[in-house]
């Protein structure tokens, strides 16, 4: 959601992008140097507002007065850039605040990223920022492009073609300056247009979500593309992307980092199996985030992106010069989920009308080596195939020599003609392709050589049009949770302490209140109490050991099944406690839980665990043995929307189990979605719970609901 605090936040980001005014503190005479480069660029490329050198050693620099302090500049600064070495940074920050600057970029390194002291040194940057409200970028960073107004506050752009000034396109945000410098440089030699770029450095006040979030906002921004390790503010992450998806603005993020040798030690499965990897992959599912792998698909999905042609569907045809090719592309369209789709007939008729006999007009279409002798046919069946009304995007494959653009001027002109996106898999010698490419990158027709990037980058950009559409349609609504949920849930926890277990029943309590259904129960504390609730249940009836210190029960051999007699129950009562002592001889044991034995059903687990960045989230997964043997799970943070529940369930390998096998009747999945929901909303109003599992959640046959048979929570 966006609030008026958030808005403000963002408008606190105006003087780092739109400032009418830059001061360089620092300000070299030399451009080779970080210090020098920005009042070059800046004049050089026409940057629209006022430029102030600061450097007591000189009276002018490139033609500019230069102020022997900051305070001497007879204006109004709106953006200061420190270029001066780290022990002289906070006297610079300071002289900034005491102007009333309000957007400020430190490019100097040395700071928490190489000792305690920078560390120590970057904390009083963060406390200025926080108590002056100045908003800083870095320190250690590159700096700021912004196109609008040729705001070149940076040391790493020296060229700059104009079709990067016109602010229509990319905005870019890199957590590392020479990766950065590198996509900078990529995206330049295509000819997009970018709208910012920010090199985010040590992050002491403003984060990558910050910009994130301004160019979610941004008029000028169409995507959002980002280098990513890790974000400190998880909450403000999520919010940055709701606005991303708001507005529609893909967002492509590069994250790297991913797997930390960081097992967590955690009493429940849900915890064990949720870890920092994951919690960021079920962000970008539950965001629409898409997720690039390597600089060649951020390419590929950049050149489609570039002219809107983001796929409809995942109908994929394939047109090759070579059968084998266009099999490669048919194993690899599946492999990522794409249909190589059935033409229709009259497109194969079509087809054949212009083919040899000896080619294929089924999808792979294998136009062979009629490509050389017949000119103008690659272009004809192209033509033919996209538009076949079945078909939603085109992969087309062909042979390429030096110095001969026919098949190249064929292909632009097809894809200019149509609103589908068309790719083109060029190969043959390293120099005629590269010379291919580059031709296509001219003429910003979307080509690759490496046909792994292009059919991931295709499937990955056709799922991020269906979860925008999906959206845009769910009709899907959250259900209602009990009124006074929160105030029975804040008694029942009221007086634990950190860190307090709460067993089988207790842990029920807090389901009930939420409106998650819940086994008959009863807790007994004699045989004779046992078999009277048995009695008040119905047999047969199930019996577990009650005690915080035994969460596995089955471990302990605490658990009874099936038990059908009131002698079978007082003898279970006291074979119970044997086995809890034997197994933990000072468990605080409450008593024993005698319990409806529930009809078969699937068995789920669904669970909350706590992350130090996202905060709870919640998982659901195939449960009983199978959450150990398999862990087939899928995780999402919290709040869950009900179109995020659902894709939960489609994400498990064990969904066709849901959906009924072997004759098994479907199971009631509208019934675990409400489950989900209501966890996760539990968990939303109570985020000291660190971690529950109910597992199992017995789910029957459609229609017939979900049960928890079993839950444990741990407090945070
Ligand atoms: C993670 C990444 O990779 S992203 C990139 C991160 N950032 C970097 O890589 C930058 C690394 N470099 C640094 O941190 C350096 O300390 C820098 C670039 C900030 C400064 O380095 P230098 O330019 O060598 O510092 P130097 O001491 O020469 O000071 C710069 C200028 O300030 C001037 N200066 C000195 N005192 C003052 C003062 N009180 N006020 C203003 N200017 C002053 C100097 O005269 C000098 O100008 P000159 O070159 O014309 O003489």
């Amino acid at each position: 959601m966006i609030t008026a605090d958030l808005k403000n936040e963002l408008n606190s980001l105006t003087p780092l992008f739109q400032p009418n005014s830059i001061a360089i503190i620092g300000a070299s005479q030399n451009p080779a140097k970080p210090s020098g480069q920005p009042l070059v660029s800046l004049t050089r490329y026409g940057f629209k507002g006022r430029v102030y050198p600061v450097n007591p050693n000189y009276d002018t620099l490139h033609g500019l007065p230069c102020y022997p302090t900051l305070q001497d500049i007879p204006d109004q600064v709106d953006l200061c850039i420190i270029a001066v070495p780290a022990h002289m940074t906070m006297g610079a920050l300071k002289e900034c605040a005491d102007k009333g600057v309000r957007g400020v970029i430190i490019f100097t390194s040395g700071f928490a990223e190489v000792s305690a002291d920078g560390a120590a040194i970057q904390q009083q940057i963060t406390a200025l920022a926080r108590s002056t409200g100045m908003r800083v970028c870095g320190p250690n960073c590159m700096g700021i492009f912004s196109a609008r107004n040729a705001l070149m506050a940076n040391f790493f752009i020296t060229e700059l073609p104009t079709k990067v000034l016109v602010p229509d396109y990319l905005g870019f945000i890199s957590q590392s300056g020479g990766f950065g410098v590198a996509i900078f440089q990529i995206v330049k030699e295509k000819g997009y247009g970018f709208s910012h770029f920010v090199g985010t450095g040590n992050e002491a006040d403003l984060e990558f979500s910050h910009y994130l979030g301004y160019m979610a906002a941004d008029a000028h921004t169409r995507v959002i593309g980002g280098y990513l390790e890790g974000v400190k503010d998880g909450p403000k992450f999520l919010n940055a992307l709701d606005m991303a998806l708001a507005n529609e603005k893909p967002v492509l993020l590069m994250k790297a980092g991913s797997y930390p040798a960081s097992a967590r030690a955690a009493a429940s499965h849900t915890g064990a199996m949720v870890g920092s990897e994951k919690v960021y992959s079920a962000v970008f599912k539950q965001k629409g985030v898409v997720r690039v792998e390597s600089l060649e698909e951020f390419q590929n999905m950049l050149s489609l992106l570039h002219n809107g042609k983001i796929p409809r569907g995942k109908r994929v045809a394939i047109i090759a010069s070579s059968g084998g090719i266009g099999v490669m592309l048919a194993d690899k369209c599946a492999h990522y989920g794409l249909e190589v789709v059935t033409l229709q007939d009259k497109t194969r008729s079509a087809l054949a009308a212009l083919l040899p006999d000896f080619a294929s007009t089924a999808n792979p279409v294998d136009i062979t080596s009629a490509i050389m002798t017949q000119p103008g046919l690659l272009e004809q069946c192209a033509q033919i195939v996209i538009n076949d009304p079945q078909v939603d995007m085109m992969i087309v494959a062909y042979w390429t020599e030096l110095g001969d653009k026919g098949n190249l001027d064929q292909m632009i002109r097809v894809a200019q003609q149509t609103n589908k996106p068309v790719f083109n898999l060029t190969w043959g010698p390293d120099k005629a392709v590269f010379e291919a490419l580059q031709y296509m990158n001219s003429q910003l027709a979307p080509a690759a050589r490496e046909l792994d990037s292009i059919v991931k980058g295709l499937a990955a950009l056709a799922d991020y049009h269906n979860f925008v559409r999906s959206r845009r349609k769910s009709k899907l609504v959250a259900p209602e949770v009990p009124s006074d949920a929160r105030e029975k849930v804040a008694a029942l926890l009221g007086n634990l302490p950190r860190g307090a277990k709460l067993s089988e029943h207790s842990a029920k309590q807090l389901l009930q209140a939420y409106g998650i259904p819940t086994t008959r129960e009863q807790l007994a504390t004699t045989g004779e109490e046992a078999a009277d609730a048995a009695e008040a249940i119905g047999y047969p009836v199930v019996m577990k050991i009650e005690s915080p210190d035994i969460l596995h029960k089955t471990d302990a051999g605490g658990v009874l099944l099936n038990a059908n007699t009131p002698d079978e129950v007082r003898s279970g009562f006291n074979r119970l406690l044997d086995n809890a002592r034997a197994y933990k001889a000072d468990a605080d044991i409450k008593g024993v839980l005698v319990q409806q034995m529930l009809p078969a059903g699937i068995e789920m687990i669904v669970g909350i665990a706590r992350d130090s960045v996202f905060g709870s989230t919640v998982l659901v997964g195939m449960g009983g043995i199978f959450v150990e043997a398999l862990k087939d799970a899928a995780l999402r943070v919290v709040p869950v929307a009900p179109l995020d529940a659902m894709e939960m369930l489609e994400e498990l390998k064990g969904r066709r189990v849901l959906d009924g096998l072997r004759g098994m009747p479907p199971s009631d999945k509208i019934a675990m979605v409400e489950v989900i929901q209501r966890v996760s909303r539990l968990a939303q109003d109570f985020p000291q719970i660190a971690e529950l599992d109910i597992n199992p959640l017995i789910v029957f046959s459609e229609g017939r609901g979900a049960c928890a048979a079993d839950a444990i929570i741990v407090l945070e």
